[in-house]
């Protein structure tokens, strides 16, 4: 089973405006509102894709409530732990360029720290499990780390989507899958990286340093994949973008669901990068129907072995 850990889920709101104005009065001329936080929805992606999965992490209140009912309706397993606060609603300000603002999460104590500790301490070695978003304020930087210990040691394979210093604490780790942006890369690194070969450059460092496979998405430039044998590059689809929060993660749904069907690595690229683009392209999650349409459509060129 795929386990998918959301820390730090979240309402996503998003505001269309237009000429959004600081300190003045913005009329939206729609919103919308979904589940969301990383982990959340790459299970939404995962069983859009037909691939079960199981989402953990914490959620409470009105908030968390909905984001309960929202997985009920798509058939999506979760056993989340309920905090006494709200799970935090994140605004994403739709204008002529997107503006995110996310919340800092909940208080979390060391009781419930420990629940989620004894709920991973049942995964076996025929699970997979996604460390997905950020880590609330309150809990420790080393959070992350502790889980990967334990699974490292019983041989679960881990993938990461997060940032900043959690991700950095994470590479230590032999790690199944990564899939920073270009942003996240260069924070890594403290370097810009301006190229699709810079950018293989740098995947293959992380994959010397034991990651077994790297995704680097681009935004609409596409994304980089890297493992030991292979280098890989893709160019985004065309397409009418609607809304790319979520891309990433979807990119990272679709990886995990074509390794559960056996796909080759370049195949599977070429799922995540259509799961990606099937996302910008649709005001939620992209569809199975469009990530099946876009499949053929991207054009993935080699890359040498830097
Ligand atoms: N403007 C776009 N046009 C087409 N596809 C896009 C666009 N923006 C994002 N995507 C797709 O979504 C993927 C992830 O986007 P990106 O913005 O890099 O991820 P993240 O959400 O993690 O920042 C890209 O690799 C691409 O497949
Ligand atoms: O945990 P973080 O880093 O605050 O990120 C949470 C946000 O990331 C998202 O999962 C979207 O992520 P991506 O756009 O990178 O795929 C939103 O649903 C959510 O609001």
């Amino acid at each position: 089973m795929i386990y998918t850990l959301t820390l730090n889920p979240s309402i996503d709101y998003t505001m269309h405006v237009s000429n959004f104005e600081p300190g003045g009065l913005t009329r939206a001329t729609e919103t919308d509102y979904y589940p969301g936080g990383k982990g959340i929805n790459v299970s939404r992606v995962l069983s859009r894709l037909d691939i079960p999965s199981t989402a953990l992490g914490y959620i409470g209140g009105f908030t968390g409530e909905f984001i309960r009912s929202a997985l009920k309706t798509e058939g999506i397993e979760e056993s989340f732990i309920e905090t006494n606060q709200p799970t935090r609603i994140n605004v994403k300000l739709k204008d002529d360029v997107e503006s995110e603002i996310n919340g800092p999460g909940p208080e979390l104590n060391d009781l419930l720290q420990r629940r989620l500790l004894e709920q991973l301490d049942r995964l076996t070695s025929e699970d997979r499990l996604l460390l997905a978003g950020s880590i609330p304020s309150s809990l420790p930087d080393s959070f992350y780390r502790t889980i990967a210990e334990k699974c490292i040691k019983k041989n679960i394979p881990l993938a990461v989507d997060t940032s900043g210093q959690a991700l950095k604490e994470l590479l230590d780790y032999p790690l199944y899958l990564i899939k920073p942006n270009q942003k996240e890369l260069e924070d890594l690194f403290g370097e810009p990286i301006d190229s699709k070969e810079k950018t293989a450059l740098y995947a293959r460092k992380l994959v010397e340093e034991g990651c077994e496979h790297v995704i680097v998405s681009l935004g609409g430039e596409g994304a980089v994949y890297v493992d030991k044998e292979t280098t890989l590059f893709a160019d985004a689809p065309k397409g009418e973008v609607i809304n790319t929060v979520g891309a990433g993660d979807s990119m990272v749904a679709g990886f995990l669901a074509a390794k559960e069907q056996h796909l080759s690595p370049e195949e599977a690229f070429r799922k995540s990068v259509a799961c990606g683009s099937a996302t910008a392209f649709d005001s939620d999650l992209g569809k199975r129907k469009d990530v099946d349409d876009l499949y053929e459509s991207i054009i993935i060129h080699q890359g040498g072995k830097e």
